[in-house]
């Protein structure tokens, strides 16, 4: 569990270490690692999202106006809301997920200027049909503490036939990114700065997002943990090779085993 854990975060890093000097456009797409254990989650986490089909609810846009705010339901878009006791209890799998800190703690370490300290969680169906999201931002600095976006799709008979693409628009790079919404795949961008939308699904479709957020001005990653990942000595080493140096360092350990 810590290797696959740590060799994850090697990954995720090597991904996003490339993007984040952009800033503004940040994004990362990657297939989470063992292929064949993930296929078994996801199936297992699916049946339990549609398990919960009873405590869901429609979700809606809010169009704010200079005196009024408009809110539009969304026919087919179901979601459920992991800050319900209800949903935590009949999700454990989800949950089990809620409280690990890995990504968050890695991401802070990479971005220290982001200060993430906790992070919250939606699960959403989308009945199909034409279902789809108009293009947003997901949050604002001013409205909320969410930072970075974390969406992991569950979708393991995803055609590119069916739609539902999450399109984002990176404003540095100048055109739409299009990222299918295949089990396994988890895709990562900045809560408030990324503009997105979700084109029309004709199939039934499933997702689990995290909202990793900064609540607490001030709150870093221990500077000896930044050490320990700090990319310049990863340089020529391999995957296996890294992942072994990461979980030598009683630091490290420590993390990657918090729940
Ligand atoms: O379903 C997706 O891929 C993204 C949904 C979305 O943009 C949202 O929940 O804010
Ligand atoms: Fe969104």
């Amino acid at each position: 569990m810590l290797a696959r854990r740590a060799c994850f975060c090697v990954r995720l890093s090597r991904q996003i270490l490339p993007l984040q000097a952009s800033g503004e456009s940040l994004f990362a797409s990657l297939a989470t690692p063992a292929p064949q254990q993930d296929v078994a989650a996801c199936s297992s986490d699916l049946g339990e999202l549609k398990a919960l089909r009873g405590s869901m609810h429609l979700n809606s846009t809010h169009l704010v106006k200079a005196q009024e705010t408009i809110r539009l339901e969304k026919a087919a878009i179901w979601e459920a809301d992991m800050l319900d006791p209800g949903v935590r209890q009949r999700a454990p799998l989800f949950n089990e997920l809620l409280q690990d800190a890995t990504l968050r703690t890695l991401l802070s370490i990479l971005m220290p200027q982001l200060r993430l300290d906790g992070q919250v969680m939606k699960l959403q169906t989308n009945a199909g049909g034409g279902g789809c999201f108009p293009i947003h931002h997901d949050s604002d600095e001013s409205v909320d503490a969410r930072r970075l976006t974390a969406i992991l799709y569950l979708n393991r008979a995803w055609q590119p036939e069916h739609g539902g693409q999450l399109r984002l628009y990176p404003a540095l790079a100048g055109q739409a990114v299009d990222i299918p919404p295949r089990a396994g795949t988890l895709v990562l961008f900045p809560a408030c700065r990324m503009l997105h939308r979700v084109m029309p699904s004709t199939v039934e479709r499933h997702c689990m997002t995290i909202w990793l957020s900064q609540n607490r001005p001030g709150h870093c990653a221990p500077a000896s943990l930044r050490r320990v990942l700090e990319p310049n000595q990863w340089h020529g080493k391999t995957e296996a090779a890294i992942t072994d140096s990461l979980l030598q360092e009683p630091e490290a350990r420590k993390h990657f085993g918090r729940r």
